[in-house]
């Protein structure tokens, strides 16, 4: 999944860079900020709807909706894939920590 994220985000670069006609990316940048949050705001309400609906398939569709949308927004702003994934990588090593410090405590 990392490397298709990672594929997309350099389209949505190159969109950011280059325009190009017919572009739905191009479109969103051109709208400015307010238009990508708003989408990134019904896309989510999209995946809370599928998700309450149990139709998995779905649900799958609208996260990825939902992601396109953030990855143009990370562009919009400046926020590169690695910077999200350091954050997620040091959290993953703090709180396996925190778990790890937790069990030898109380099995101490
Ligand atoms: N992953 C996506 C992706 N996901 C969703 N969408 C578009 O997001 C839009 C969301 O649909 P909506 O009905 O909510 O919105 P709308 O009514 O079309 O438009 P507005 O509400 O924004 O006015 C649709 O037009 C989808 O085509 C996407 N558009 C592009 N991509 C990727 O971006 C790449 C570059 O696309 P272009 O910029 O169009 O060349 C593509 O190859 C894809 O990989």
């Amino acid at each position: 999944m990392q490397d298709v994220i990672k594929a997309l985000y350099q389209v949505v670069l190159e969109r950011k860079a280059q325009p190009q006609e017919g572009s739905y990316t191009c479109y969103l940048f051109e709208q400015g900020v307010d238009k990508i949050l708003k989408k990134v705001g019904e896309e989510s309400s999209e995946v809370i709807i599928a998700a309450k609906n149990g139709e998995n398939h779905d649900t799958a569709n609208e996260i990825c909706d939902l992601l396109y949308h953030l990855l143009v927004l990370m562009a919009e702003q400046g926020i590169s894939v690695e910077e999200v994934n350091a954050i997620l990588e040091q959290r993953r090593q703090k709180i396996g920590n925190l778990k790890q410090f937790h069990q030898t405590d109380h099995n101490s």
